[in-house]
């Protein structure tokens, strides 16, 4: 049996940041990972799929200026492409490791499941340690239909050497749009079959309303209020089967993307040898980010039943763990406003309350609508949606939640961002003087006076 102070589990960005911080403060520190180092969204989610939309934007950008001075439309060469991501992810596992090394933190490589409520099994190795983080972070959700082996989910998707002619895409939500808009921009024709009444069901409904519009007008089909029933076939040539209001209907796809929804990873740890309980959304914890059954265990990041599974809360709820193994729980969860983007093309990022959220809290607020494709700064490039929503408090003035779709959309959602956490007014945000032109000097626009 080897003992440490601390053990994590997982690589990724929350149990990368435990680790490093809680041996930087000169404990002994293990750190374990079934999968290569490093985690999803360096290896699997957020940067390799920013790599593809790169190149999404660059064909998107020369459709709208075609004939605006743009005479062809580049194509994507998707092996070349996935060539050029590769040098991205790549080296992740050993540049990952070798900075554990470096550190004097001790890796394990294989899959932990606990002993008891501090000893852990990895491989032929029996690990003990006062702490144990789990940051084992989120999977696919299973689909329970017929056929469900035959769909890929979105890190064979991020590696297909390939790309199919016809894709279906499984879900509605952040993965289905941002794969759709790569794929249609590689020349795949995708469908996107939703259980929902409306996509992306935690943006604000009336910029989904414009960008299912823009969507739609890329050619991508949007079948909603879809249960997937069942899929059939062989690789390559596939059936999705589903039920739309009582009717049975189906769509043929030579690939089938599973993108409804990702469930905490918690099925191999044997959680219940540690008495750690595990809710829907994941490992319950208090305020401290500690287990509510097990003080001796943490969780953080995407396993967590605490915050939105997104990379920056994945590094703040690390942060916040190791500050509270080292220091005895002085700090509780209490995050600021998240923005979030999905990267479509264009992109729509959001942060806070949407005008549904603000106005069932019963809040007096001031809420701007606006489509915005015929601004300076999109019809520049010819944006062909755009639009923006803010919701400000009447009483106070601050900003309750902003809401934009359109080029930019995704940096300037970080100014917003930071007047929420800075309280600074809606009506001193917009009078800042920001460089012009750009798509940040359109905000004192987006404000009420
Ligand atoms: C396709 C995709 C795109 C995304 N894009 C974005 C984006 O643009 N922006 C954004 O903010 N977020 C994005 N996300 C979400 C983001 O990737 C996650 O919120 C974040 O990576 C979570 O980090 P984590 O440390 O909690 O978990 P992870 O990074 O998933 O790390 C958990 C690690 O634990 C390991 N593990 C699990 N169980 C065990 C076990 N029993 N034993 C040993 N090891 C184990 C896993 O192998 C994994 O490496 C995306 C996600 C996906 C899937
Ligand atoms: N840009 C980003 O920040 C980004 C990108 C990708 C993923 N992520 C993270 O990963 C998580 C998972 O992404 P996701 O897109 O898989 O999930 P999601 O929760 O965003 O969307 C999945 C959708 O699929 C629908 N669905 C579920 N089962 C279905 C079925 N059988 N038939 C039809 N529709 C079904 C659900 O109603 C849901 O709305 C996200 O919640 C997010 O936290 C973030």
């Amino acid at each position: 049996m080897q003992s440490f102070d601390l053990i994590v589990i997982g690589t990724g960005s929350a149990g990368k940041t435990v680790a490093q911080t809680v041996r930087e403060a000169g404990k002994t520190v293990a750190i374990i990972d079934k999968l290569p180092f490093g985690g999803t969204c360096s290896q699997r989610g957020c940067d390799p799929k920013k790599v593809l939309v790169g190149a999404a934007e660059i064909v998107a950008r020369s459709e709208q200026m075609l004939d605006k001075g743009i005479s062809a439309v580049p194509a994507i060469d998707w092996p070349a492409l996935m060539a050029f991501k590769k040098t991205f992810t790549d080296p992740i596992p050993e540049n990952t490791e070798k900075k554990f090394v470096d550190l004097g933190i001790q890796s394990f490589h294989g899959t932990a499941t606990f002993l008891s409520a501090n000893t852990l099994r990895v491989g032929d190795d029996e690990l003990t340690a006062k702490q144990i983080v789990i940051a084992a972070g989120a999977k696919p959700q299973p689909l329970n239909i017929p056929g469900e082996a035959l769909l890929i989910d979105s890190t064979q998707f991020l590696e297909l050497p390939e790309l199919p002619r016809e894709i279906v895409m499984v879900g509605g939500g952040y993965i289905a749009f941002e794969f759709a808009h790569i794929a249609a921009r590689a020349g795949a024709n995708v469908t996107i079959v939703h259980r929902g009444k409306r996509p992306l069901e935690g943006f604000d409904a009336d910029l989904v309303n414009l960008l299912v519009k823009g969507v739609e007008a890329i050619g991508i089909r949007i079948v909603l209020e879809a249960n997937v029933t069942r899929v059939e076939g062989e690789p390559g040539d596939l059936t999705v089967h589903y039920d739309r209001q009582g009717t049975c209907e189906s769509v043929a796809a030579g690939l089938v993307v599973h993108a409804a929804g990702r469930v905490a990873d918690v099925a191999e740890l044997a959680l219940e040898k540690a008495g750690v309980e595990v809710g829907e959304k994941g490992v319950k914890v208090n305020a401290h980010l500690q287990s509510v059954s097990n003080p001796a265990v943490y969780a953080c990041g995407d396993v967590a039943d605490k915050g939105l599974p997104l990379t920056p809360m994945a590094s703040y709820e690390g942060r916040l763990v190791a500050e509270n193994i080292l220091n005895s729980n002085r700090q509780t969860f209490d995050s600021d406003p998240v923005p979030t983007t999905v990267f479509t093309v264009p992109p729509m990022a959001s942060i806070g309350l949407t005008e549904e959220q603000a106005r069932k809290q019963g809040r007096k607020v001031k809420v701007l609508f606006q489509e915005t494709k015929d601004w300076y700064s999109n019809r520049r490039i010819n944006e062909p949606v755009a639009g923006f929503k803010t919701i400000v408090d009447e009483e106070s003035g601050q900003l309750l939640g902003a809401h934009l779709l359109g080029a930019g959309s995704d940096e300037v959602i970080n100014l917003f961002a930071l007047a929420m956490k800075h309280q600074i007014p809606a009506k001193a945000l917009g009078d800042m003087l920001f460089a012009y032109p750009t798509h940040g000097s359109d905000l004192s626009y987006m404000l009420p006076d």
